[in-house]
């Protein structure tokens, strides 16, 4: 026999006995289940609650749940900034076979390891809105996987110009994507195993993009491989529809946007820094044109989730969206 410990964690959603008890019993049958675990291996159960939970002890969800198991609850180490409205875990089991535990972090509680607990978040928005840049600092932050959706669309474009294949061929497009292998690997992106990041930033890229990215089969297919990406891992992934269609069932969802003039104005900077030489008003223009195509394309176009927190950056710095995302997750 071997004793192994478990651990997990579940955010609450209200101080309420009946939320506080029901988070308790999901977070145990989840340990169960995906330890695959009889009850009768459970040796005992400790709790930690943070301060903010103190309408109810969470160790009645074990005696409804039927089991008799020796059951502490305490409260948690208060720190600074933490995660509210938490219940921990701790259960040691014997097993007599070699297991391979599984930690089990549910709701909220994925923040206190997103390297291990699948947490999706979903950033939607126009052009320019700050998506990859928040993105990718967010996902350092948070040493999770950083995904830029606009950049297979671009990929898929590159691929299709370069091959001077006609977009409304629909089953040529296919074919192609068909055959098409693409990869992210240390911030770079790959096409066919050719790194293609700068490539893909071109501006006869950037211009036919949104067309590429409004035919149905294309997105099919690329939605098909941004879900198998998400699927077992935790990422911050963004573009236009991962809110409502990617990932529709993201921990957290986000809609960046600005006013366009400030994301042309940024934009503009932007290029100028990299010695692209372009009028302020060709910038806000294609910016308003990819919009334009993006928001009124018919399937899977362009637009706030039901469920997604818009924020306006207009008035805020990079830091300040990252920040107020994690105050979000929390
Ligand atoms: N809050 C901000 N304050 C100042 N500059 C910002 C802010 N957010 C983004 N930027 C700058 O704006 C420009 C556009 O940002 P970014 O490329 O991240 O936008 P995007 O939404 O990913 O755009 P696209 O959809 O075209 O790929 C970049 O130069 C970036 O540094
Ligand atoms: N989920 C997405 C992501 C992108 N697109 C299209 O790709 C274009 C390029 O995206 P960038 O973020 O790199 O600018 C974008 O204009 C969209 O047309 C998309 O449709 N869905």
């Amino acid at each position: 026999m071997t004793l192994y410990s478990i651990r997990g964690a579940i955010s609450v959603e209200d101080n309420k006995k009946e939320d506080i008890i029901n988070a308790a019993k999901m977070l145990i049958n989840e340990i169960i289940n995906s330890n695959n675990i009889d009850p009768s291996q459970i040796v005992d159960i400790l709790f930690s609650v943070t301060k903010d939970l103190d309408d109810a002890y969470p160790a009645p969800a074990i005696r409804s749940l039927g089991y008799d198991i020796p059951v502490m609850c305490l409260q948690e180490a208060e720190v600074k900034h933490s995660l509210r409205r938490c219940i921990r875990v701790l259960v040691h089991i014997q097993a007599d076979e070699h297991k391979k535990i599984k930690h089990v972090y549910l709701k909220k509680a994925k923040i206190l390891r997103p390297d291990i607990s699948n947490l999706k978040i979903a950033i939607d928005g126009p052009a320019g809105a700050g998506k990859s840049t928040v993105a990718k600092e967010l996902a350092q932050r948070l040493n999770i996987e950083y995904i830029d959706t606009g950049a297979m669309y671009r990929a898929v474009t590159l691929k299709l110009l370069d091959k001077h294949v006609d977009f409304s061929d629909t089953d040529t497009v296919v074919d192609i994507l068909n055959s098409t292998e693409i990869q992210f690997e240390n911030g770079r992106i790959y096409l066919d195993n050719k790194d293609v990041t700068e490539d893909i930033r071109s501006a006869l890229v950037t211009a036919n993009v949104s067309k590429v990215a409004s035919i149905p089969e294309v997105r099919r297919i690329l939605v098909s491989l941004q879900r198998k990406i998400a699927d077992c891992k935790s990422v911050v992934m963004e573009g236009r529809d991962i809110g409502t269609t990617v990932l529709k069932d993201a921990d957290l969802k986000i809609f960046l946007t600005s006013s366009v003039e400030i994301r042309a104005k940024r934009r503009y900077e932007e290029l100028k820094r990299k010695g692209v030489k372009i009028e302020f008003s060709e910038v806000i223009e294609q910016i308003k044109a990819r919009d334009l195509q993006d928001e009124t394309r018919e399937y899977s176009p362009l637009k706030m989730a039901d469920d997604a927190h818009l924020i306006d950056a207009s008035n805020m710095s990079v830091d300040e969206v990252v920040c107020h995302i994690i105050e979000l997750l929390k």
